[in-house]
């Protein structure tokens, strides 16, 4: 690590990262489907409703499954949707997963579970960890692609989309919010995943955390940001697209992005079709 253009940030100095990073490493995704959907509906497992006529869980799961440069997929679920899941991959010829687990009570514990298991599996330090929620099933190829390479230069990654609105940080003023600051929007980004990493800091980053007895983070950059706070953890281009079905009413704008997914494929197949039949004709008249 060189210091030479760290930033200061947060009266935290960041350093700029300039060690040779190594790049023939595995690269794994754990797609993280434990969650019991309270805010959407606890007696329908979001991540196994089905959105274009495919299961939220396993858009997910093929977006890893397809791209190439991902090695294997490590699934978590809980003991309600756990044979379903399983089911899923199997009857779908999901052929990089290589272990479903069961995760824990908060999304931080499911991870955990996810990187001790790894760690127990043998996986190298060096080793890059793509971390997803299951019920973000329209990921693009890019962002992930985006995070396996950002990891050549940095240690963390996290996709995210710039924020259009002004963000306000508030505290609690009696029973009111008040504001306490207001960040330059462009410098206001709104959180996505993947939440990419090498294996080594993310295991180091919550190792930390578990002496703090209020550590309850809805996502996994965050630990990297305060436990670690001198590791860069860079910005990847997410969508808006890229929705997390939280509530009942993220439904329909799933079935409108579905549609559209769908309706593109169905495109590039007819390009497929026409570049094969111009092909064999161009085959028979050379006969
Ligand atoms: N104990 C948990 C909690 C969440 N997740 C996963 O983390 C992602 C983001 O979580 P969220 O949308 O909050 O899902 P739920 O926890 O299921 O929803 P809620 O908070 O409404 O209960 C989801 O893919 C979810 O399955 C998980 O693997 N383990
Ligand atoms: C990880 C995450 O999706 C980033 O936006 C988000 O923090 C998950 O939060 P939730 O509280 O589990 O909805």
């Amino acid at each position: 690590m060189c210091e030479k253009s760290d930033v200061s940030q947060n009266d935290v100095t960041v350093q700029q990262p300039s060690e040779q990073l190594p790049t023939d490493v595995p690269v794994v995704a754990v797609v993280l489907a434990a969650g019991f959907g309270t805010r959407f509906d606890p007696d329908n497992p979001k991540q196994l409703v089905s959105v274009g006529g495919k299961e939220i869980v396993l858009w997910s799961i093929e977006a890893f499954e397809h791209n190439p440069l991902v090695s294997d997929i490590v699934v978590v679920v809980n003991p309600r949707v756990h044979e379903q899941v399983e089911n899923l991959i199997i009857s779908n010829g999901m052929s990089k997963v290589r272990m479903v687990i069961e995760g824990g009570a908060e999304r931080s514990d499911s991870t955990q579970i996810a990187l001790q298991t790894l760690a127990d599996a043998g996986i190298p330090g060096d080793a890059k960890v793509l971390i997803h929620d299951a019920v973000r099933p329209f990921v693009e190829q890019s962002a992930i692609r985006g995070c396996i390479e950002t990891l050549n230069q940095f240690r963390a990654a996290t996709v995210a989309v710039p924020s259009t609105d002004t963000v306000l940080l508030t505290q609690d003023l009696g029973d009111r919010k008040i504001i306490s600051s207001v960040p330059e929007r462009p410098d206001t980004f709104r959180a996505q995943t993947p939440q990419a990493f090498r294996f080594s800091t993310i295991r180091e980053a919550y190792a930390k955390a578990m002496g703090d007895p209020d550590f309850h983070p809805t996502d996994d950059t965050r630990v990297v940001v305060d436990y670690l706070p001198g590791t860069p953890v860079a910005i990847v281009a997410g969508a808006d697209t890229n929705l997390k079905i939280t509530t009942l009413a993220d439904i329909p704008v799933a079935e409108s992005i579905a549609s559209n997914l769908t309706q593109g494929m169905s495109k590039e197949e007819a390009r497929a079709r026409m570049h094969a039949m111009l092909s064999g004709a161009l085959d028979q008249m050379r006969r």
